[in-house]
């Protein structure tokens, strides 16, 4: 555990301009509380000890803004800047420096079972705002623009921006087969 936080606080002093010190890090970002509270609530998720680890992940949400599911899994060298508003569900996977920013949501659509949340491969920033839905992967050294909402697989590499709301159905029938 304690390699895993300090490769955090590693990451947080290379990627946040406002990261000052080490010790400013461990102790006054929410980022490195939700991370122990999350290592503590996931080995109890996986033995099997669903309430307490849970019990633990809502106390963590309390105190950071941050609401991680014990059954989501998460790489090394996170960053999740601001923190408030952050919710990772049971079966989200995120790799290695991956930095969140507040308001994003790594979610389910409502329409899926089981592996029901994204997969986030390395290398990958998420602007503030994003709702990434479903069990999509968002590839390695990606950029999601703030305030996007992506519902399909995103490649490798690219930079995704926007969240249009269209009307796509109306009482369930495609718009085009109203035309
Ligand atoms: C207190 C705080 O600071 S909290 C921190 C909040 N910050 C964040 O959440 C950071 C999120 N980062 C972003 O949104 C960035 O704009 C990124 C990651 C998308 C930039 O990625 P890049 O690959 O460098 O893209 P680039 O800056 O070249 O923009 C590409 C295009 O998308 C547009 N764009 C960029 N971000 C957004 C966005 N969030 N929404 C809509 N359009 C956007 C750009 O204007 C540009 O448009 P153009 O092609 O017409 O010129
Ligand atoms: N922490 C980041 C975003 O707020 C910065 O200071 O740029």
């Amino acid at each position: 555990m304690f390699k895993k936080i300090n490769k955090d606080i590693e990451y947080i002093m290379e990627n946040d301009p406002a990261a000052r010190s080490k010790i400013e890090v461990f102790l006054l970002y929410p980022s490195i509380h939700a991370r122990i509270s999350h290592m503590v609530s996931h080995f109890l998720y996986n033995h099997k000890l669903f309430f307490t680890a849970r019990l633990i992940s809502q106390i963590s949400r309390f105190l950071t803004g941050i609401e991680i599911h014990p059954g989501a899994t998460l790489g090394d060298s996170i960053l999740i800047d601001h923190g408030m508003g952050v919710v990772i569900g049971e079966t989200a996977e995120v790799g290695n420096r991956v930095t969140i920013y507040h308001g994003t949501t790594l979610g389910g659509t409502g329409k899926d079972k089981g592996k029901r949340h994204p997969t986030i491969k390395d290398n990958v920033i998420i602007g503030a705002g994003t709702k990434i839905l479903g069990p999509i992967t968002v590839g390695s050294n990606s950029k999601i623009g703030a305030n996007s909402a992506v519902l399909k697989d995103i490649p490798e590499g690219a930079t995704v921006v926007g969240m249009a709301a269209d009307i796509v159905r109306i009482k369930g029938v495609k718009i085009e087969d109203i035309k």
